[in-house]
């Protein structure tokens, strides 16, 4: 437990870095701006609500162009706080229900979705932003008293929170000690899957905030570019920072197209083509486009195809600041409706999926997808090889990927290709295309990573992975 308790410590003091409370809240929350912090913890309460009861994504609710009103009436600086508060208000949202559970005699009326989520906010910031706690009780009791079904709940917010606020340093250690959980569905299933111990393992990732990785267009600059951004060179050619709250787009090498930002896991697929220089390429649900970026700076001619106008938008915007513009042309439609004019040496199917192996930046997973959302996901994406397995040309290679967890979208999925296809073979993954890496190749020749996998003693924030899947198939002469 004393592993746990470290890394719990650093959670906190890495959450410690989200700013405090803008004093100077100018906000178009009408009715809040006089009480200065208020509209941000008010639309906190609102988005939190709406994640965990009808199941809205973090991304939709807080996207700068379409997000959710609220949201977008906030500044800047409380945008970056109202994300902090709810980032850790899912990352421990079982510890906190039990946080809460231990200060109340009886459990909160059926139905009290709004005075939980009121008090989730509050005991988030306590517990683990560096937000002064005076703020965070006055705060909360304030909405409470501003909103007409939690009036009558005002004194008990302001009861539990002071409480917080006096029991902090236990309570943390309480958590600290405590095997971390997440949703019931989902740490049942972890455990399922991959045994108690490395969903521990897992789980405890998922409470760590991800490091910063990136790719470079030219490997051959790789430590160049690692000094300019303070960043460390990875085996396997990803440049890692630890996380911080610097804007991506301020950084050395981003005018000059010199890298993109992606995650060490997500930029393994495309690795395993091989050299790719002068081939046809096609990159099957491409958006936004890190995986495309690769294709295409390995000397590839890409067609990258999504079915989404809006976010192969961004992937041209992000090839053309990188300078690759010229090796790909883009192709709005589903893959399903998709008719090339020729066959492709190269295809990449980066399937869409329940993104459950991104906990670590996308904390909502666990409360807003659920098993059924996992088996359609499998269906689909059967589907989805079965028709990509149309576009590879005679000795052409496939590459199969996704982020999830969860091996019916993947392993099952690949296994149940390879049997039904017979005109496709599967080829095992060797370690050394992954140096680094190499337990992540499973015996059967896919690749497989956790969060728990590049856990790196003493280097919690240099550590860990996101969830992925890449199989490797090649289509018989
Ligand atoms: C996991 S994301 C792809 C990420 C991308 N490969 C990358 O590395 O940046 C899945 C993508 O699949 C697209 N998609 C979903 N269903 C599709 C379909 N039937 N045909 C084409 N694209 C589809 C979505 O619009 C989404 O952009």
């Amino acid at each position: 437990m004393n592993d746990q308790k470290s890394k719990r410590d650093e959670v906190r003091a890495r959450n410690r870095k989200a700013r405090r409370p803008n004093q100077s809240d100018t906000n178009n929350n009408r009715g809040e701006a006089d009480k200065p912090g208020l509209a941000v913890r008010r639309t906190a309460h609102r988005l939190l609500g709406a994640i965990i009861e009808t199941n809205t994504s973090f991304d939709a609710l807080t996207d700068d162009t379409h997000g959710h009103p609220h949201y977008l009436s906030l500044s800047r600086r409380d945008r970056a706080l109202l994300r902090a508060i709810l980032m850790v208000a899912l990352r421990f949202r079982t510890e906190l229900s039990d946080v809460l559970d231990s200060f109340i005699d009886k459990p909160l009326p059926a139905g009290a979705t709004a005075l939980q989520t009121v008090l989730h906010v509050a005991l988030a910031q306590i517990l683990f932003l560096d937000v002064p706690d005076h703020s965070a009780v006055d705060l909360a009791v304030e909405s409470a008293n501003r909103d007409p079904r939690l009036k009558r709940f005002a004194s008990l917010v302001n009861a539990v929170t002071r409480r917080a606020v006096r029991s902090k340093q236990k309570v943390l250690d309480k958590i600290a000690n405590t095997a971390p959980r997440s949703s019931p569905w989902f740490s049942e299933r972890l455990i399922e899957v991959y045994g108690a111990e490395k969903a521990t393992a897992i789980e405890m990732m998922h409470r760590v905030e991800a490091p910063l990785d990136f790719t470079v267009k030219h490997p051959q600059d790789a430590e160049k570019w690692a000094a300019a951004l303070g960043a460390e060179l990875l085996p396997f050619g990803t440049l890692r920072r630890p996380h911080g709250d610097s804007d991506v787009s301020s950084l050395p090498g981003f005018d000059d197209g010199a890298w993109w930002v992606q995650d060490a896991a997500a930029a393994l697929p495309a690795k395993l083509f091989g050299t790719l220089d002068g081939k046809r390429a096609l990159d099957l649900c491409a958006a936004p486009g890190g995986k495309t970026a690769q294709l295409a700076a390995a000397g590839a001619n890409v067609t990258a195809l999504d079915m989404s106008a809006n976010r192969l938008k961004r992937l041209n915007e992000n090839l053309t600041r990188l300078g690759l513009q010229d090796n790909c042309e883009t192709v709005v439609s589903s893959l399903f409706d998709f008719q090339p004019d020729g066959l492709f040496d190269a295809v990449l199917l980066d399937a869409p999926c329940s993104s459950t192996g991104t906990v670590r930046r996308h904390p909502d997973v666990p409360w807003t997808k659920t098993p059924q959302d996992i088996s359609k996901l499998a269906d689909l994406q059967a589907r989805m090889l079965a028709k990509a397995a149309q576009f590879v040309a005679p000795e052409g290679v496939l590459i199969f990927s996704n982020c999830s967890l969860d091996p019916l979208e993947g392993e099952d999925v690949a296994r149940a290709f390879a049997q039904a296809e017979t005109m496709f073979e599967i080829v095992p993954v060797e370690g050394s295309a992954i140096a680094g890496l190499e337990t992540c190749v499973t015996p059967e020749g896919f690749v497989r990573t956790t969060p728990a996998d590049f856990n790196r003693e003493g280097n919690a924030d240099g550590s860990g992975l996101d969830g992925f899947f890449a199989a490797v198939f090649k289509r018989r002469g």
